[in-house]
């Protein structure tokens, strides 16, 4: 595995506070290439748009809410098609690889950067990296792409050019690229995608080549920095539903039953703060952010029984990275990774669900029925929903129209409902969290949705705040305390 991007970040200076955030161009180390007139502008369904080339001084404002004496906030490059392109349509022979988990989308996502190459730019030589992920770029598994062959699989769940954790070599990945003539690399996948995409990138870029690196970001989370969300997240929520739906009829249809439901989220807890807020069946919800205990007085125990009381059952959702330093603490594990260095968590689904039924066995005060439902593979395994297929399309589009322009070394994604150009070091090494104090209300909202008790001592707040500034600080929002 390579280490994390190094490159100097491409910061431009102007007047008023404008402070662009901007993305690697290949001129930056190519200065002499060539540029061509961009071919949409005689495709027919494109033309007759009267402005629909960006300007290449259009930039999208990460902050957009601002105070008198705050600083305005960075900017990013706006994605869009240019007016000049750097590729001539038969010179360009792009790959597209699917990294990490599986999302909601993928396949969408490759459709559409195949029949946008084809349909926009009228490339014909794409290639999938196929056997998987990034070690795919080293065996001789590739298939050609092609519009035809891309035809219905955005109605599938999964990548047809599957995917794998594990097994970046930076130097094979770029031999391979470098051997095959490759000039456009489409990476789609998670954080740690990112940072492969950001050393192959750079290592590109040490080579001299002509090569652009575009990528889509992908995490089912949500937990990715800078742009408003993450593809697959919508129909994630959705699916999520299904989940809590039968585990409250589960339980409100025997005598003190508890429904238990595990969603994704290692780290951030997005997934299961919307599924409540949009169910309106959960009674209490559990997330990364929001450390909580189960005995004591006002713990978790005791208001899981308060709430029987009432309603007579309830339902508790629990993100799968919510309360390890408790499942830990009991489970006395050992520190498992994955092939890709990730940190295997305990099941917090199962562990809960045992304190449960411990808890009232041991007390007998109440007898309980408790059901555990953990969807979690079948949540990400399903093929994307009708808004989930539409921001796939755009952030294909947008990835493409950004190599086409020369642009390498950048991830997509709408900024306040625009789609920009982000360079790598922006979104790697820092993790979008569900903000339990401060400034982000959501999770505010939950509170008084659910009824439940925030669960937060003091300590925990003051923890909680730390975390948020750190946030903060990572999305470029707010300057590191001194
Ligand atoms: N720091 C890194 N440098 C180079 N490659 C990396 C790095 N971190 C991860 N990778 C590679 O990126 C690929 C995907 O990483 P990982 O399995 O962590 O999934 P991910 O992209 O984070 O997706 P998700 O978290 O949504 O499952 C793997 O092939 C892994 O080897
Ligand atoms: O079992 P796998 O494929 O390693 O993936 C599990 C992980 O992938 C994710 O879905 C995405 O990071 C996590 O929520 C989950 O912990
Ligand atoms: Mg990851």
């Amino acid at each position: 595995m390579g280490s994390e991007g190094k490159t100097t970040p491409k910061i431009v200076r102007g007047e008023g506070g404008y402070v662009l955030v901007d993305v690697p161009h290949l001129i930056d180390d190519l200065p002499d290439l060539p540029t061509y007139p961009n071919p949409l502008q005689d495709n027919p369904a494109y033309s007759v748009v009267k402005q629909y080339f960006v300007d290449v001084n259009d930039t999208v404002a990460q902050k957009i809410v601002v105070h008198k004496s705050s600083p305005r906030g960075m900017l990013f490059r706006r994605a869009g098609p240019h007016q000049r392109v750097y590729f001539e349509s038969d010179e360009v022979h792009a790959c597209i690889v699917t990294c990490g988990g599986l999302c909601p989308g993928l396949n969408t996502a490759i459709g559409e950067i195949v029949c946008g190459l084809y349909g926009m730019y009228v490339v014909c030589k794409v290639l999938g990296i196929e056997v998987s992920g990034y070690r795919g770029f080293y065996s001789s598994n590739t298939t050609n792409l092609t519009q035809k062959s891309v035809n219905d699989i955005h109605k599938r769940g999964g990548t047809i050019l599957c995917t794998s954790r594990g097994g970046h070599d930076t130097l094979k990945i770029v031999d391979s690229i470098e051997d095959r003539g490759i000039n456009q690399v489409y990476i789609i996948g998670g954080d740690g995608t990112q940072k492969g995409a950001s050393v192959i990138f750079e290592e590109i870029q040490r080579r001299g080549l002509k090569v652009a690196v575009a990528s889509i970001p992908k995490m089912i989370d949500n937990d990715i920095v800078v742009i408003d969300q993450s593809f697959g997240f919508d129909t994630a929520v959705e699916e999520a539903q299904r989940a809590i739906s039968a585990a409250h009829v589960e339980a409100e249809s025997i005598e003190n039953g508890i429904g238990v439901v595990k969603l994704m989220g290692r780290y951030s807890g997005f997934i299961a703060t919307y599924a409540t807020l949009a169910s309106r069946d959960v009674d209490c919800c559990l997330i990364p952010g929001s450390p909580f205990r189960l005995e004591g007085k006002g713990e978790l125990l005791e208001f899981i029984e308060k709430r029987l009381k009432e309603n007579g059952h309830m339902v508790i959702v629990v993100a799968e990275g919510a309360g390890q330093d408790l499942t830990v603490e009991s489970m006395r594990s050992v520190d498992h990774q994955d092939a890709s260095g990730n940190k295997l968590l305990l099941d917090v689904g199962l562990w809960l669900s045992q304190k449960i039924k411990d808890h009232f066995t041991r007390n007998k005060k109440m007898h309980i029925n408790l059901k555990y439902i953990d969807p979690t593979y079948m949540i990400r395994a399903i093929p994307r929903n009708a808004s989930d297929n539409i921001y796939c399309t755009l952030l294909a589009h947008s990835a493409i129209h950004g190599a086409m322009a020369g642009y390498t070394g950048f991830t997509v994604g709408p900024v306040n409902g625009r789609h920009a150009y982000i360079p790598f070091h922006r979104i790697t090494g820092v993790q979008n969290k569900v903000v339990v104090t401060e400034t982000d209300r959501m999770w505010a909202r939950l509170l008084s949705s659910t009824n439940q008790p925030s669960f937060l001592s003091s300590k925990d707040v003051q923890d909680a705040k730390k975390g948020a500034t750190d946030a903060a600080v990572g999305r470029g929002e707010r300057e590191a305390p001194k």
